[in-house]
């Protein structure tokens, strides 16, 4: 198994290109499950998520064309997927699949509304909670559906097509309110959905709905109203900034101090984080080419953030920022709300020398003087680049392993860190 080794010390400088959001490029590949049309979809990144979602699908029998790169392209800019639904060969998603990736879980909500009909397994994903599904259930059913779990899977049947409907989540939820999205842009009538997530990824998915012709209002709100429509047409639409790519290498800048700038980041995505970044000693500056991020001389300084669903601070930062509180001048406090095992970073930051104590769902970081280097592993994807932040700033060497949970989620992790000066490289098995 390949591993990635970080000599920590050297300050960040110099240019870190954003890439399209992970999060919204699942739910919008899934999205062209919805129509027989071609959906084009540009600014993917290039992630093992990405490319196990073309393999599902392909199993649906969705055909997926990749543009190849010209010579002289630039290699970070993100690929252009041409996605074509037009036949729906298989509506069963079988668990050897959908167990390794939670948004595959997401093809319910359109191959439902297209078909009629879908057997989709039990989903897998971090291990960071429990995660159950019951709120994209609930959705489904009060569209019509008639659901039955079996052997691990869920099958869902609605022979006449959904009905639009009142859904209220009893919490927010990003992945049931794309399912009830999905599922109510095809379904006869209007559907409202209450407590929706306002997330911008929804806001994507969203938008691109939109563009293929259905009729959605308030997304971005906790109130989405959705006028179903018979059917869903061509469209072309490109995956918006990650920001949380954008967070991870913000706070790498903090960490290491340096000066870097985000390029074709949209501060309007974290300002929550960003504000966070403030406190802590960073200069952060938007300029047209993005956001660009310093700490110069300064030293880091704590703060005390819980996790909330948008527009708060994002789970999906909570280990990154621990990573940088443990070189903190003093105590900082990082309480999880959003999943109940999100703390799994804490005992490998601790290889490093980090001092962190947990008090339920929170957890005191008392900033020390220095980290050392050590060999560290993690269990999810947000831990383990949170490790890639504490060793940047470690004396000597970090071995972190297990890195095919970067690969989910970070395209060409050590090339956009070691154009900026960051002793790094991946070491192939
Ligand atoms: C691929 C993707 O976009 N993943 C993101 C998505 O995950 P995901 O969509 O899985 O997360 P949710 O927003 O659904 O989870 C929020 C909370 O609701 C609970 N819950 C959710 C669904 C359900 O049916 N029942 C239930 O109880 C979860 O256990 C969790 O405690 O949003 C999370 C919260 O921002 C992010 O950390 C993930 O990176
Ligand atoms: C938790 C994440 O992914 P998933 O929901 O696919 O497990 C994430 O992107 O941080």
């Amino acid at each position: 198994m390949d591993k990635i080794r970080i000599v920590g010390g050297n300050e960040l400088k110099g240019t870190i290109p954003i890439s399209g959001a992970k999060n919204a490029a699942l739910p919008l590949m899934i999205a062209s499950l919805l129509t027989e049309e071609k959906l084009i979809l540009e600014n993917v990144p290039r992630l093992a998520d990405v490319a196990l979602l073309q393999r599902i699908l392909g199993n649906h029998g969705v055909d997926i064309t990749t543009n190849g790169k010209r010579n002289g392209d630039d290699p970070y800019a993100g690929q252009t997927l041409e996605i074509d639904a037009r036949v729906i060969v298989d509506t069963v998603a079988p668990y050897e699949l959908v167990s390794k990736m939670r948004a595959s879980f997401w093809v319910v909500g359109p191959l439902l509304a297209r078909m009629g009909v879908a057997k989709v397994s039990l989903p897998g994903g971090c291990a960071i909670g429990t995660r159950p599904v019951d709120f994209h259930l609930d959705a489904l059913r009060a569209l019509g559906a008639d659901i039955e779990i079996d052997a691990g899977y869920v099958l869902a049947k609605a022979p006449r097509g959904l009905t639009g409907a009142r859904i209220v989540f009893p919490k927010v939820s990003v992945g049931a309110t794309h399912t009830a999205l999905m599922a109510a842009a095809l379904a006869r009538g209007e559907s409202v959905i209450e407590n929706a997530a306002r997330e911008p990824e929804i806001v994507d998915v969203a938008d691109c709905l939109i563009k293929m012709g259905a009729r959605i209002e308030g997304a971005g709100t906790s109130t989405i109203r959705i006028e179903g429509v018979p059917r869903l047409k061509a469209a072309r639409h490109a995956v918006l900034p990650d920001r949380i790519e954008t967070g991870t290498y913000a706070m790498a800048t903090a960490m290491t101090g340096g000066d870097v700038m985000l390029a074709g980041a949209r501060p309007d995505l974290l300002e929550d984080a960003l504000e966070t970044l403030r406190h802590a000693g960073a200069e952060i500056d938007v300029t047209n080419e993005g956001i660009r991020v310093r700490r110069n001389g300064a030293g880091i300084l704590p703060v005390d953030v819980s996790t909330a669903p948008y527009p708060g601070f994002p789970t999906d930062l909570q280990a990154q920022l621990m990573a940088l509180m443990t070189k903190a001048k003093g105590r900082s406090r990082i309480t999880e709300t959003i999943f109940e095992n999100r703390f799994m970073h804490v005992q490998e930051l601790a290889r490093l020398g980090a001092r962190i104590h947990l008090d339920g769902d929170t957890a005191v970081v008392e900033g020390v003087e220095r980290l050392t280097g050590a060999p560290v592993m993690a269990t999810d994807l947000r831990a383990s680049v949170s490790l890639v932040i504490a060793g940047l700033a470690a004396e000597g060497e970090t071995m972190v392993q297990r890195v095919y949970h970067l690969d989910r989620g970070f395209e060409k992790l050590e090339e956009k860190l070691s154009r900026c000066g960051a002793e790094i490289e991946r070491i192939s098995a």
